[in-house]
């Protein structure tokens, strides 16, 4: 008998959660936020919970209820076995892109390279790619004060160092820096999906990591190639999380732009998810 996990699964379903979501999220809860072991609820501990606890898992629970992520309010998450702090001010990270950083660690084994991540958000490829890669050097942007403020916190929590700064893609970089990689999960989700994606997305995720109008899909991946031909040096190499509707497009848009040995790869769920592509 697990009385609280039972407590929370029923309140979970009745909420309008599938029954394995409402486990897994039950599960969750009673381990990330309150503490308790998997051994403890599988020997049915879960029955020790003081009043103060009571309060933050009613909390909880109606957020749930208005199906606001579980990442925000427990205020984390993981992401290639990191510890990352979340909130509304950034995406939460993705399976599809931890695929893309185990991509580039394993297609770039040197040490010392210059690797540049483009709309980082939290952090979570800038911070991986430091901690994976030997001796790489990370540099990070985004437009959002607010997301930097989050990704400089993980970084500081996972003991990398990384040169944040606030920019705009869309504005002319300043200085003369030149980099190995260039690496973006830039916004790609088009004004006409909209209509398919979750309320948990739409109602809670930052618009400005989302969002690109159907008329310029591809503006980000365009701008950040053309950033590519100025800042990576010759060989370099350009990485992107892509929207699996556009595959063949972004990929002919950088042979055209200057790339060569352009590979489209798909996701373990066999969706064409990433892209990589090496300057001339
Ligand atoms: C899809 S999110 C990716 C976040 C993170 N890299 C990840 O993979 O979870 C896109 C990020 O790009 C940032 N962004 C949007 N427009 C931008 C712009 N014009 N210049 C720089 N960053 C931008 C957003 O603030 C957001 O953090």
């Amino acid at each position: 008998m697990n009385p609280l996990y039972t407590y929370i699964k029923q309140k979970l379903i009745a909420a309008s959660y599938a029954e394995t979501e409402a486990s897994a999220l039950a599960r969750w809860i009673l381990e990330e936020e309150f503490g308790f072991s998997t051994l403890e609820l599988y020997a049915g501990k879960d029955t020790d919970f003081p009043m103060e606890k009571r309060n933050r898992l009613n909390d909880i629970l109606v957020r749930l209820a208005r199906f606001e992520p579980i990442q925000y309010i427990i205020g984390k998450t993981e992401f290639c076995g990191l510890t990352l702090k979340v909130s509304s001010d950034v995406l939460i990270p993705r399976p599809e892109t931890a695929e893309l950083v185990d991509w580039i660690v394993s297609d770039c084994p040197q040490s010392g390279l210059r690797v540049l991540d483009i709309g980082t958000g939290s952090g979570c490829i800038a911070i991986t790619l430091a901690e994976r890669m030997v001796e790489a050097e990370v540099s990070a942007w985004d437009i959002s004060e607010r997301a930097l403020a989050v990704a400089r916190e993980n970084a500081l929590h996972n003991n990398v160092r990384i040169a944040f700064s606030c920019m705009d893609v869309f504005n002319e970089p300043t200085g003369t820096s030149v980099f190995d990689i260039i690496v973006s999960n830039p916004p790609y989700i088009t004004e006409s999906e909209r209509a398919e994606m979750e309320r948990n997305v739409l109602d809670y995720e930052p618009e400005t990591a989302l969002f690109v109008p159907d008329t310029d899909p591809l503006r980000f991946y365009r701008r950040i190639a053309h950033i590519g031909n100025q800042m990576l040096k010759p060989g370099g190499k350009l990485f992107f999380e892509i929207n699996r509707a556009y595959g063949s497009e972004t990929a002919a848009m950088l042979k055209y732009g200057g790339y060569s040995q352009v590979e489209v790869r798909s996701d373990s769920y066999g969706n064409a998810r990433m892209i990589k592509a090496i300057k001339r």
